[in-house]
C-alpha cells in the first residue's frame, strides 16, 4: 500500500527545501505550486477565467498570466483571492491526483505531496501523514523578503494570507523545525523518515 505524506508549512518556511532532500533520496514529489503554473499555461480553460475575472491587466502581452499582478492584487483581498483559488484550486487537484496515479501504477512505496495550502484548504484527506516545515515568523519574513524581493508590507501581506504557522504545529503528525542550519534540517528530516519507516 503507498503511503501519502502531506508536505506543507507557511510561504517561504521551506517546504521546497525540504522537498528537495526528498528527491535527492529518491522520493517522487507531487508539487501544487507547479500544478498552479500548469493550469493557467496560455490555452488553459483556468487562464481565460482569470481573465474573465480580473481582467486584461493581469494578462501580459505574451499571453502569460502576470504573476506579480495577480499576486498584488490577491493577497491584498480576501474576496478577490477565494476567487482565484476557485478557479485554479480544482485544476490542482485533477492533475496532482493524475501524479499520484501514475506513482502509484509505478509502484512507489511513498508519495510526496507538497501543498502550501494543505490546511487551509482542507485537503489532510489527501496524507496519511502530515509532515510540517516550521519557520518563526520574523525568519519567514526575512527569507520571503530576500527570495522574493519583497518589501515587508507585501510579505507580510502573502504571509497573512494563510493560516498562521504556529496553529499548524498543533495540526501536523511531525514538525521540522527550519529555522537554524540546512544540516539541522536535514538531520530532523532523516530521523522522521526513519520513525515513519518510510522507503521510496
Ligand atoms: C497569486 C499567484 C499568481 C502569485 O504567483 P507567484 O509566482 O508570486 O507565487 P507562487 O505561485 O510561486 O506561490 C508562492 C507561494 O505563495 C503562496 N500562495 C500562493 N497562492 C496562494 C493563495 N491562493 N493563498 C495563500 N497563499 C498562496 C504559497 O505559499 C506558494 O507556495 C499564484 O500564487 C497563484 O496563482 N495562486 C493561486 C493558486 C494557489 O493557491 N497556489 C498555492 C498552491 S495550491
Ligand atoms: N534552513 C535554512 N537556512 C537558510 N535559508 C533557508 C533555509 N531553508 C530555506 N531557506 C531559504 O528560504 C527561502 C524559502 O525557502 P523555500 O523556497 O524552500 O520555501 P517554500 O516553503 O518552498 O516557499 P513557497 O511557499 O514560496 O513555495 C529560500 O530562499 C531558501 O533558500
Amino acid at each position: 500500500m503507498t503511503v501519502i505524506i502531506g508536505l506543507t508549512g507557511g510561504i517561504a518556511s521551506g517546504k521546497s527545501t525540504v522537498s528537495r532532500m526528498l528527491e535527492a533520496r529518491g522520493f517522487p514529489i507531487i508539487d501544487a505550486d507547479v500544478a498552479a503554473r500548469e493550469a493557467v499555461k496560455p490555452g488553459q480553460k483556468a487562464l481565460e477565467e482569470i481573465e474573465a475575472a480580473f481582467g486584461q491587466e493581469v494578462i501580459q502581452p505574451d499571453g502569460m498570466l502576470d504573476r506579480a499582478k495577480l499576486g498584488s492584487i490577491v493577497f491584498h483581498d480576501d474576496e478577490k483571492r477565494k476567487t482565484l483559488n476557485g478557479i485554479v484550486h480544482p485544476a490542482v487537484r485533477s492533475w496532482m491526483n493524475g501524479k499520484k496515479e501514475e506513482y502509484i501504477q509505478n509502484g512507489s512505496n511513498t508519495i510526496i505531496l507538497d501543498i502550501p495550502l494543505l490546511f487551509e484548504s482542507k485537503l489532510t484527506y489527501m496524507a496519511d501523514k502530515v509532515l510540517l516545515v516550521y519557520v518563526d515568523e520574523k525568519t519567514q519574513l526575512h527569507r520571503l523578503m530576500e527570495r522574493n524581493g519583497l518589501s515587508e508590507s507585501e510579505a507580510s501581506a502573502r504571509i497573512h494570507s494563510q493560516m498562521p504557522l504556529k496553529q499548524k504545529v498543533e495540526l501536523a503528525d511531525a514538525v521540522i523545525d527550519n529555522n537554524q542550519s540546512l544540516d539541522h534540517t536535514e538531520s530532523q528530516l532523516a530521523d522522521i523518515l526513519g520513525s515513519w519507516n518510510l522507503t521510496p
